[in-house]
């Protein structure tokens, strides 16, 4: 995947290395990309909510970190939790071909060690929008540590992916039928096929 958005992707140029990625998987090899259905709404949601601070759980190799930062106001900060030190070195430089390391801060590590010390090692108050897209089991556990760490508020933008395939029932069913979040489902297909899968947005109410 990285040797196709170097071979294919022009250098500084996010959309190339997404168009690149979504070539690759769909004529080479299929991978857990959000891809460019699921992207499409991911880019409205970023769009809409305009945040200073991203979280993004579950790195991968970078192409949804490259879809959301591309769409970053100048001053905004994204950072990125990648478990796996493989898929990390992929992502950095997936990262880097886009042109987008200023505005990303790539953590290796897991989610459920680094979101407790989110305000005291980057300065982090709260996430104007959250993407998870890690382990589907950490979903519900990360919302449950990122409430208790004070990194919501009224207003913050949870987005989901995988609701559906290969899905997050615990998850749903909390932020379903919480009373301190809104949620709407996004219907679409799982990356690069024609399997049902969706987002769900969930806005924090304080
Ligand atoms: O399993 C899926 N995603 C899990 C993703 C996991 C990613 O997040 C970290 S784990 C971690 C742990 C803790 N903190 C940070 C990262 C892994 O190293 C991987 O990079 C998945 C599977 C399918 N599918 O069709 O099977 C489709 C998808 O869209 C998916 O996202
Ligand atoms: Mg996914």
């Amino acid at each position: 995947m990285l040797a196709a958005v170097q071979k294919n992707a022009t250098r500084g140029d996010p959309r190339s290395v997404v168009k690149a990625i979504d070539q690759f998987c769909r004529q080479k090899e299929w991978a857990m990309n959000v891809g460019d259905e699921k992207g499409c709404i991911l880019d409205s949601v970023v769009t809409e909510v305009n945040p200073a601070t991203v979280l993004e759980l579950g790195t991968y190799c970078g192409y949804s970190t490259v879809r959301i930062a591309s769409l970053l106001p100048s001053n905004a900060k994204l950072i990125t939790l990648e478990f796996n030190p493989d898929y990390a070195a992929i992502a950095c430089q997936v990262i880097a071909w886009a042109g987008l390391e200023d505005k990303v801060q790539l953590v290796e590590g897991a989610s459920g060690d680094w979101i407790p010390k989110m305000k005291e090692k980057f300065g982090i108050e709260t996430f104007d929008l959250v993407f998870l897209d890690h382990w589907k089991d950490r979903y519900l556990p990360d919302t449950k540590l990122m409430e208790e760490c004070g990194l919501l508020r009224k207003g913050s933008i949870l987005l989901a992916d995988n609701v559906i395939c290969p899905g997050t029932p615990d998850y749903l069913e909390y932020i379903r039928n919480s009373p301190r979040y809104k949620s709407q489902y996004f219907k679409s297909h799982l990356e690069y096929t024609k399997v049902e899968d969706g987002l769900e947005k969930s806005v924090f109410l304080g």
